[in-house]
Order: C-alpha cells, then sequence, then structure tokens
C-alpha cells in the first residue's frame, strides 16, 4: 500500500495593528497544523502513522469522521479551548471545503484516494487573531498540494481572497511577517468574479451529491503585499478574552463612510507605523503615536465590554516596556508590543477585564517570518 504524507503549518494574524483597517497585517508564532496522508488503497488505515505522537495532549480535545465520496478522513485536536463544534464533515468543515474548492476550479471533484487530514489547532476562535483566514490559508494550500497544482503562493492569495475579502490576516498567514497589502482595481469583468457571492464560491453542502459544477476561479492577482521590517526587540502580547466575536458582526458596527479628518489621522499613522516598528532600538513614544486609530476601534467598543478604557489605560509613561496598544483584528483580544515587562502588561490589561466580568488568557508571541510551510515526510 503506498503511501506519501505532509504538514502544513499556517501562523495565526493581528490584523490592522491599530491604524491599517483591512490593510496591514502581523503573521504571530501559533501555528494551525494540518498532518495529511493520502493512502492510494481504499482498505487504508485509519489511523495515520503520524496521528499517534501527536494526539495525547491533556488539554486537548480531539474527534474523527471519514467521507467515503470524497475520499476524506478529518480528525481534529483543538488546542484553542474553544467551545465551537468544529464539522468533520469534509464537504462542511472550512479547511477542507476550501480545498474542494480549489480541487475543483481544476477539474478535481474530490481529494484523493485515499486522504486523512489531522487538524492540530491551537488558534481561539472568534478572538481576532485571524482563526478563519488562517483555516482558509491552511484549506488553500491543502487544495493545491493534494490536487499536485503547483500553484503559486502569490496565485493561492487569489483563491484566499475569493473567500476571504480583505487581504491583512490571510496575507500576513500565507507570507509570513509584518505585511502591508493592497488590492489591484481590477477590470470590470473581473471585479464582477470577485464580487460573486460567498455562497457560489463555497456553495451549501449537498448533501453527499456532487453537482459536478465548476466554481468561479478567482481573477489573477487580486492581491498584492510587501514586507516590512521588525525590530528584533519587539514581542506581541495577546491579551484573549473568554468570549468569542464573529469578525463579521465587529464589521456590521462600521459606519459607510467617515469625515476627512479621521481619514487622514489613520492615513498619518498608517505612514508612520511599519517605519516605527522597523527601527532598531525601538522608539515608545513614536510607536504609541503610530498605533492610534479613528477608522475602526471606537465603533467596536459596544462590541467589547470597556475597550476604550482598556485602550487609555497604560502608555509608554506609565507602563515600563509597553510600546503601543490596540486592538488585534476584530477584537475582542488586546494585542500590546512591548520588548519586556510582559507579565505586568498582561496583568494589568486582563485585570481591566475581569472588572467587566470577562476572564482573559494570554499568550506570549513573535513575529512568524516564513509564513505557511508545507514539508513532505521522508519515507
Ligand atoms: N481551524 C478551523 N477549522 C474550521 N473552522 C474554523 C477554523 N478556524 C476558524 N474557523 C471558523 O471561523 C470562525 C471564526 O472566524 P472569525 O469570526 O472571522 O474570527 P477570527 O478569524 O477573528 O478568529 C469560527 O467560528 C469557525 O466557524
Ligand atoms: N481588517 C479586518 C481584520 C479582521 O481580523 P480577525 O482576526 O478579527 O478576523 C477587520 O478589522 O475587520
Amino acid at each position: 500500500m503506498a503511501s506519501s504524507s505532509f504538514v502544513i503549518r499556517t501562523p495565526c494574524s493581528s490584523a490592522n495593528i491599530g491604524p491599517g483597517f483591512d490593510v496591514i497585517g502581523l503573521a504571530l508564532s501559533l501555528y494551525l497544523e494540518l498532518e495529511v496522508t493520502i493512502t492510494s488503497s481504499t482498505s487504508a488505515s485509519s489511523t495515520s502513522p503520524l496521528l499517534s505522537s501527536s494526539s495525547s495532549s491533556s488539554s486537548s480535545s480531539s474527534s474523527s469522521s471519514s467521507s467515503t465520496s470524497l475520499h476524506c478522513s478529518i480528525t481534529h485536536e483543538d488546542l484553542s479551548g474553544s467551545t465551537e463544534e468544529i464539522s468533520l464533515d469534509p464537504e462542511v468543515n472550512l479547511i477542507t471545503r476550501v480545498a474542494l474548492y480549489v480541487l475543483r476550479c481544476h477539474d478535481q471533484r474530490t481529494f484523493p484516494v485515499h486522504t486523512q487530514v489531522h487538524i492540530r489547532n491551537p488558534i481561539p476562535l472568534g478572538r481576532g487573531l485571524g482563526s478563519s483566514g488562517t483555516a482558509v490559508v491552511a484549506g488553500v494550500t491543502l487544495g493545491n498540494e493534494v490536487g499536485r497544482l503547483g500553484l503559486s503562493k502569490d496565485r493561492l492569495l487569489d483563491y484566499c481572497l475569493m473567500i476571504e475579502r480583505h487581504p491583512d490576516n490571510v496575507a500576513a498567514s500565507l507570507f509570513g511577517g509584518f505585511v502591508g497589502t493592497y488590492l489591484n482595481e481590477l477590470q470590470p469583468e473581473d471585479v464582477a468574479r470577485k464580487e460573486i457571492p460567498l455562497s457560489e464560491v463555497l456553495p451549501e453542502p449537498a448533501g453527499g451529491i456532487d453537482t459536478g459544477s465548476k466554481p468561479p476561479e478567482p481573477p489573477i492577482g487580486i492581491g498584492h503585499y510587501r514586507k516590512f521590517p521588525w525590530a528584533k526587540e519587539i514581542k506581541a502580547v495577546a491579551i484573549i478574552p473568554d468570549f468569542m466575536l464573529p469578525t463579521a458582526n465587529a464589521r456590521g458596527v462600521l459606519p459607510q463612510s467617515y469625515t476627512r479628518a479621521d481619514v487622514v489621522f489613520n492615513l498619518q499613522r498608517a505612514a508612520l507605523l511599519p517605519a516605527a516598528l522597523g527601527h532598531s532600538p525601538p522608539d515608545p513614544d513614536t510607536i504609541y503615536l503610530a498605533m492610534q486609530d479613528k477608522i475602526h476601534q471606537p465603533y467596536r467598543r459596544t462590541l467589547i465590554p470597556g475597550l476604550t478604557e482598556i485602550l487609555q489605560s497604560l502608555n509608554p509613561r506609565t507602563q515600563p516596556g509597553l510600546l503601543g496598544i490596540c486592538l488585534s483584528g476584530a477584537g475582542p483580544t488586546i494585542l500590546a508590543l512591548a520588548t519586556d515587562h510582559f507579565d505586568e502588561i498582561a496583568e494589568r490589561i486582563s485585570n481591566r477585564f475581569s472588572s467587566q466580568g470577562i476572564a482573559c488568557q494570554w499568550k506570549l508571541l513573535e513575529p512568524a517570518e516564513d509564513g505557511t510551510t508545507v514539508e513532505w515526510q521522508r519515507r
């Protein structure tokens, strides 16, 4: 029985970093991992050789499922502590559904016989650490690998953008590091393709019935990115409240238009931010100023108890080690950039949430420079 296996590792991300709404992203050192085994026999064992060494963590929960029609079985190891049930049906699970979208754009209707995907996820869901963007990036990479499609990372970004339509999270998770992103102005016919409703890109599961229709392929070159330097002294403290805030809800509270003064305020800071965070040694006053925002954080305070007070509660003059503070992505996680005193910073912010009756966990993270990697196992 011939088999091949590989591991996909995709870092989570923190988007916006204050003023860079839908533009700036930072890949961070918390990784979604897929261990994939393809066994070219239908009598394949249901346990991947890779799984036996990885499913024993006492704080994780595992589950498994398989689909014969799609030739794919999924096991899931939750290391995030999230309460949301992740579907193990390959037509429903976000990661495998995205992989199927990429495969079907290339006339491959199913996974190769027989594909086992073990998902290990430590990224908390719906907290502003880009879990969905990470899952989408891992999914397009999975489709590219199992289908042996040979797509470049630049092309994979187009596929990601058909699903997650703002580029900040997915570009960071795919390419790694600290990135600025932009979308091209498309030709009118391509605009129509990019604006195809998500329900047509990722159609609702057809109950195992394959309609055989080819999904809409992305236009070429939708999204682009540039990597910015990051000063090696700067670490990221993520303070993660114990409640979920779906990104769609946190986008729903934003206005359709802004005053010129607020737009100029953000442009000034967004232009300063890459230089400020790339300069070594870091200058706390410049970074603190460069991380201010008037485009999204003020509106999201209605969904995150105490947000305005938390963001104003510490600054580099009142907290040693602190450089700047912002909402991570759409929240509710708070991202504090700092050079030291990490415990103290996390404790002060957690205490603010506690006074609102909200428990938190926190993590000390670093930029994940490599982005998504694929490692084929040698046999
Ligand atoms: N590893 C995963 N596997 C399957 N679905 C996932 C995974 N990660 C995220 N999701 C889906 O994405 C949702 C969270 O996305 P979103 O609201 O954008 O928050 P965020 O991306 O900030 O964590 C989850 O509720 C879940 O439905
Ligand atoms: N720019 C987006 C980023 C959403 O990030 P997430 O990690 O919360 O999914 C926004 O601010 O809506």
